[in-house]
């Protein structure tokens, strides 16, 4: 087991009302959440969305990446389907944590691109983990997805964890003269689909 249930209560947003599901790993202490909205109940696939910490986007409205527009839209997609799920997870820059976030902002603002920046400073590109995703779906009774990412590396994840990935619904939020690199490197180097049409990959 990755994480262990804690406790639910209810969040109002300006999207709708969420229940907040709170979890914890307890190897590590690390807490996770998730939303959801609606009856998760029966075999239709539920709306869904992985979402990985950036606070400096999520709550700091850095336009240095797509992760705020994502999570905003993520929201209002799950409150216009009236169903769905949004696991917040804290793994903050690709798993390096936000100090050493700040370290590789400060080599991309000389020129390094996001996946250089991050094997400066020697780590991987993504460290990322999805295993307490299993648990919290588990927990929460939903077995298929509907996956709102752009990333494969995560439906390939999510898939070789024995989650039932039916189909992945694009995210293309946010794009601004910003990001433009960050996004350009995300399709180049980590294989993001980003093209503006809607693609059928997954
Ligand atoms: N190390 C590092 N992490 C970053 C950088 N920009 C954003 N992040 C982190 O990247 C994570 C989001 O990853 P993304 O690749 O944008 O998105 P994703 O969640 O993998 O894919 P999508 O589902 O398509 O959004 C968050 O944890 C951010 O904090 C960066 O330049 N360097
Ligand atoms: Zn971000």
């Amino acid at each position: 087991m990755a994480v262990r249930y804690v406790q639910s209560c209810r969040l109002p947003t300006p999207f709708g009302v969420f229940d907040m599901h709170g979890f914890e790993e307890p190897d590590t202490g690390k807490e996770h959440i998730a939303l959801t909205l609606g009856s998760l109940e029966g075999d239709e696939p539920v709306l869904a969305r992985t979402h990985s910490e950036c606070l400096t986007g999520d709550a700091l409205y850095s336009m240095r990446c797509d992760c705020g527009y994502q999570l905003e839209e993520a929201l209002r997609s799950i409150a216009r389907e009236g169903r769905g799920i949004l696991m917040y997870l804290r793994q903050e820059g690709r798993g390096i944590g936000l100090l050493n976030k700040i370290r590789a902002y400060h080599l991309q603002d000389q020129g390094a691109d996001t996946v250089e920046a991050n094997e400066q400073l020697g780590f991987a590109a993504d460290l990322r983990d999805y295993t307490m995703c299993k648990d919290m779906l588990d927990h929460l009774g939903i077995g298929r997805l509907k996956l709102m990412t752009n990333n494969p590396r995560k439906v390939n994840a999510l898939r070789g964890l024995g989650i039932d990935v039916v189909e992945r619904v694009a995210l293309h939020v946010g794009r601004n003269p910003h990001n433009e690199n960050y996004l350009a490197t995300k399709q180049s180097k980590l294989g993001h689909w980003l093209e503006t049409h809607q693609d059928d990959e997954a």
